[in-house]
């Protein structure tokens, strides 16, 4: 494959209309994240720098050790989903799913073993979603889901299935090792026609999962719609949205 003429390569730095770049440290970032995707590449052309550059997104956008979407990346999913669901008023469900008692884990087994579960509980929850839905490791032992397009109705076993699956895993730690562990779940939706804010999704949510650990964990708590208050945070962003455009039909007080 030809270079292009823009772009040359030389050493570890790449030429781009004029300008030098030094690149050795981010090809050798992905190389040790085990993509090979720049060495099938002519150095220096267009596709490898595109390569280069959608290499270096992905591992920013994702945990290492479980290979999921990570809380930055899953954040920023959130507010594009609130987006969606402010304008279209479909539903969507956040979960967070925290195991229980982790701690336990790594006092008994090592830090190792407790690693090896991280890895099995993202696996099982990856398997229990629909490829539209985003799965992410959010912390140590906490992870998180948005479903978009997920009814009411449909919710709740959506989360009793994930939580099931968790139960029956057997995961295998050691050769002769085999742990199960349970998991707490809470959920909530976004609220519809409102343009909320993640960080207000995430903590109703975590009211649920809060609510969850409390009733004795390896539970799903779901706050659900009818049931759903908007909070007066978001009545204020509601009101502050509208009064931009009717500025003199909306107290905002009341
Ligand atoms: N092996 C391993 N352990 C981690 C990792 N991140 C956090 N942890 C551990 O996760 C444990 C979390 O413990 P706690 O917050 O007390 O929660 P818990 O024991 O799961 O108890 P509950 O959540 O109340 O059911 C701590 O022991 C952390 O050291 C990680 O990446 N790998």
């Amino acid at each position: 494959m030809t270079p292009s003429p823009e772009v040359r390569h030389r050493m570890n730095t790449v030429t781009i209309g004029g300008a030098t770049l030094r690149v050795d440290l981010a090809v050798q970032m992905l190389e040790r994240s085990g993509m090979d995707g720049l060495s099938r590449l002519e150095p220096g052309s267009a596709a490898w720098l595109q390569a280069l550059i959608d290499g270096l997104c992905m591992l920013s956008s994702r945990d290492p050790m479980t290979g999921l979407v990570n809380r930055r990346q899953f954040e920023a999913s959130l507010e594009g989903e609130i987006d969606r669901v402010a304008r279209s008023g479909e539903s969507a469900m956040l979960l967070l799913i925290d195991i229980d008692h982790f701690k336990r884990v790594n006092d008994s087994y090592g830090h190792g073993a407790g690693d090896e579960v991280i890895r099995a509980i993202g696996r099982t929850l990856q398997e229990c979603v629909r490829p539209m839905d985003t799965v992410a490791r959010i912390g140590g032992e906490e992870f998180a889901a948005v479903l978009p397009n997920c009814p009411a109705s449909f919710g709740e076993a959506v989360a009793d299935r994930i939580r099931l699956a968790i139960e029956s895993c057997r995961i295998e730690v050691s050769r002769h090792v085999r742990l199960s562990v349970t998991a707490s779940v809470g959920g909530a939706f976004a609220p519809r026609w409102v343009r909320s804010s993640a960080r207000l999704w995430m903590e109703r949510a975590d009211q649920q999962l809060y609510r969850a650990k409390a009733a004795g964990r390896n539970r799903t708590c779901m706050e659900l719609p009818p049931h759903s208050q908007v909070s007066n945070e978001e009545r204020d962003m509601l009101f502050s949205t509208m009064s931009a455009f009717m500025p003199d039909t909306l107290d905002s007080t009341r």
